[in-house]
């Protein structure tokens, strides 16, 4: 098996993380003692489960945030990232409804910016089209029309957040930022030698995670159901970003080379520090995000 760090990180995050699984259903505080949060197991792929889990807990509102999430390992992993990230949406939103609790439940989807994939304009606003770029933006776009679809066949409110990246301390450590910036620090540390990257020239519009989660929330309190684009409205390369993580720990990278022969070299002691492998490459990426509006008002 592939030694890489994607594919293992996912596969070990399968179990304890988010993924497939539901960990959370939040519930409203108050119908919880104390308002404290209780957890449930319960898996994606199993109807069963989360029409039991819905049926306990009654809750007011759902976040679905459950999917393999990882772009690049949908590329392996594609039927099981349709299981979860697009029918598991339909159980779940089935679920609800077997529950007697389409009126009731406000959901929310974890939509994403891949759907535009290959952009059809700039900035990418809701109503732009989407052109998917892997089995993970094909599966979240079955999802997308899935919630718009429940919303109008059975008047749920139910909402997508179409985000672009965002990030914090807990992403996963096979996601690009958190790849680079515990890197960089094993590097200052001497416990690393150098950091191995896929597409250096790859652009994206990174926020901060308690921002996003915030505005998934304000979603849910809107008088009526809608699609939301959430971005900061700045790109930036993978590039800049190992220059800014490296400038943290006082080293400045200069850049030798060319396409796979590309190296991030410490200027001052010419060490390498930076090298591209192919195996980060994505069969096809997403070719350009350049970003947004809010459209709280459309
Ligand atoms: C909005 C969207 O955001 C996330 O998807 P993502 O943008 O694919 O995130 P990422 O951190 O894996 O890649 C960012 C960029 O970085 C490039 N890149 C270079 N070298 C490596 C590398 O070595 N590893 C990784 N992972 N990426 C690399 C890679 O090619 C890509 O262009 C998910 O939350 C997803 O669920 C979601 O919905």
């Amino acid at each position: 098996m592939d030694k890489g760090y994607d594919v293992h990180g996912v596969i070990r995050r399968s179990s304890t993380f988010n993924t497939g699984r539901i960990q959370h259903l939040y519930s409203n505080p108050t119908t919880h003692q104390g308002g404290k949060m209780k957890l449930h197991y319960g898996d994606m792929t199993d109807s069963s489960c989360l029409v039991k889990i819905i049926n306990k807990v009654r809750p007011s509102e759902i976040y679905n945030l459950a999917a393999q999430s990882h772009v690049k390992v949908s590329f392996d992993l594609s039927e099981y990232t349709a299981e979860v990230d697009a029918v598991g949406t339909l159980r779940l939103l089935d679920a609800i409804r077997t529950c007697g609790l389409e009126k009731e439940v406000k959901f929310y989807q974890a939509s994403t910016s891949e759907l535009y994939g290959k952009v059809h304009e700039t900035p990418q606003k809701e109503t732009t089209p989407f052109y998917p770029r892997s089995p993970y933006a094909c599966a979240k776009l079955y999802a997308y029309w899935t919630v718009v679809n429940y919303r109008e066949a059975y008047g749920m409110f139910s909402c997508n957040g179409i985000l672009f990246n965002h990030e914090s301390p807990r992403r996963g450590e096979n996601f690009v930022t958190r790849k680079i910036t515990r890197s960089v620090a094993k590097i200052s540390l001497g416990l690393l030698d150098h950091i191995e990257l896929g597409n250096l020239d790859s652009k994206r519009d990174w926020g901060h995670a308690k921002d996003y989660v915030e505005a998934m929330w304000m979603m849910l309190q809107q008088k009526t159901p809608d699609d939301f684009v959430i971005a900061t409205g700045e790109t930036h390369s993978v590039r800049e970003f190992v220059e800014e993580a490296f400038r943290y720990i006082g080293v400045e990278i200069e850049w030798r080379g060319e396409g796979i022969m590309e190296q991030g070299v410490d200027k001052s002691s010419g060490e390498m520090r930076v090298c591209v492998n192919s195996k980060y490459f994505r069969p096809t990426e997403v070719v350009s995000r350049i970003i947004i509006t809010f459209n709280f008002n459309r």
